[in-house]
């Protein structure tokens, strides 16, 4: 296995690099070349793999569908008797299931009963759905002029997926449909990368669990709860440890301890530049410190770098995320840098999430050179158009607006103030939000 490179190879490599400074474009160039993609695999049954990742290009077995099958209940028939403008008169000479075969033979002017998803007898290609006929006095089926054409409503075999043909690439999601489609294959196990493993903790000597009486200059931790809630959603395996105190002898064993368990650790405050703000010494001190702040808002002072866990056969050790504090800021990082970053280590194929436009409905103030992440409603106009505001207040640690938001307003590096009506970008929370 190659070694990644090191975090000054890269930062060698990358155009004005400051790690006191970066902005978000380089911050995601930097991730790119610092993340690589799991490689151990396992087998598992496709009812225990839900939004793993493929291992390997699948070819297909079979086609899909085996046969030439009919799209409709209604009548099979050869189509080669359609005349333009001239109706047809078909006598009915059995019927066809889906899971039967026929067996007879049809002469000129017959037709079979068939259901949706029979297989289409040898020689009938054209199937008339039976809301489209009427019957004559004898029972025959009658149908109008110029009601279809021929190899109508047939669904032809390997339509949807061709035997030999590569029916799913190395690195596809196993969402429902990929799933639907592994079965529909007739495969009832994967190969899948093996999970990747993120623990997380939250720091502050000032952090409170659920469940403990309160006290004076506590908060809750709720940062345990959006981060690992969003992780899970992601499909990593998630090591939850307890709050960790601002000492840096707890951190320094608590970080030590979180990189031999996993492959990532995520944490939560401590990133800044307070007086008990040790996250980046320690970081220093058991690893290597990639960038500490980024020109972006909410998320300004997040920590990145590589914590060396000393495991054999783990020389890449494991790669550290430093979520500030504040509640929106940890949830924004998360979404907008650290996520695309996760999803590349576990093996996904690189699909960049598409920002939606939508009319700005009010004037949002910025100025150049850092990025900005605005919690937004986007909602649909009289006119059918798209349309967004803001939540309000934006302080870092009004994580209420997080539950109005359905997405994330971006005002990008070099944007400028925003008039209302002016179109924007949104980062919308899909389902994984
Ligand atoms: N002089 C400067 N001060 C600050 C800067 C700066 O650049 N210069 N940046 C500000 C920004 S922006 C943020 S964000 C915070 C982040 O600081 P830390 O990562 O060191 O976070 P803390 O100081 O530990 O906490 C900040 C805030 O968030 C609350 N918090 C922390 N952990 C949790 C949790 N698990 N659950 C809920 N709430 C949490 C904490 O009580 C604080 O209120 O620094 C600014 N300061
Ligand atoms: O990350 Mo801080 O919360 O930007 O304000």
């Amino acid at each position: 296995m190659t070694l990644p490179p090191t975090l000054s190879q890269i930062a060698e490599r990358l155009q004005g690099y400051d790690p006191e400074a970066m902005d978000v474009n380089g911050v995601q160039a930097f991730l790119a070349q610092l993340v690589q993609p799991l490689q151990e695999s396992e087998t598992l049954a496709l009812d225990a793999a839900l939004d793993r990742v493929l291992a390997q290009d699948l070819v297909s077995p079979i086609n899909v569908p085996a046969h030439d099958n009919s799209a409709m209940d209604g009548y099979a028939f050869a189509g080669h008797q359609l005349r333009p403008g001239q109706g047809l008169r078909l006598r009915m000479a059995g019927r066809v299931l889906a899971g039967a075969t026929w067996q007879g033979e049809l002469q000129a002017g017959e037709c079979l009963r068939i259901m949706t998803g029979a297989v289409m007898p040898p020689g009938l290609d054209t199937v008339v759905p039976q809301e489209l006929t009427t019957q004559d006095a004898d029972g025959a089926i009658l149908l109008a002029p110029d009601l279809l054409q021929p190899g109508a409503n047939r669904r032809r075999c390997g339509e949807d997926l061709q035997q030999g043909a590569l029916a799913m690439a190395q690195g596809e999601r196993l969402t429902p449909a990929a799933l639907g489609l592994l079965a529909s294959l007739g495969l009832a196990q994967v190969r899948v990368l093996r999970r990747l493993r993120v623990a997380y903790f939250s720091t502050g000597d000032e952090i409170l669990s659920p469940g403990e009486a309160p006290r004076a200059g506590a908060v809750y931790d709720s940062n345990r709860y959006t981060v690992c809630a969003l992780l899970r959603r992601l499909g990593v395996e998630v090591i939850e440890g307890p709050p960790v105190r601002d000492d840096p002898a707890q951190l320094s064993a608590a970080l030590t301890r979180a990189a031999s368990a996993a492959d990532v650790v995520i944490t939560s405050g401590g990133a800044s530049t307070g007086d008990a703000d040790h996250l980046r010494q320690q970081l220093q001190r058991l690893g290597e410190v990639a960038f500490w702040r980024i020109a972006m808002r909410p998320g300004r002072p997040m920590a990145v770098g590589r914590l060396v866990n000393g495991q054999a056969g783990d020389e890449a050790g494991a790669l550290l995320f430093g979520l500030p504090g504040n509640p929106v800021a940890a949830m924004v990082t998360l979404i907008a840098l650290v996520r695309p970053a996760l999803l590349r280590m576990m093996g996904c194929r690189a699909r960049p999430q598409p920002l939606l436009r939508a009319a700005c409905s009010e004037t949002l103030h910025k100025r150049p050179g850092r990025t900005e992440y605005q919690r937004g409603i986007v909602s649909t106009a009289a006119d059918g158009s798209l349309q967004v505001r803001t939540t309000g207040h934006q302080g870092s640690g009004v994580l209420s607006s997080m539950l109005q938001a359905n997405g994330l307003i971006v005002l990008h590096h070099d944007q400028a103030t925003v008039q209302a009506g002016d179109p924007v970008d949104v980062l919308m929370f899909d389902g994984a939000f």
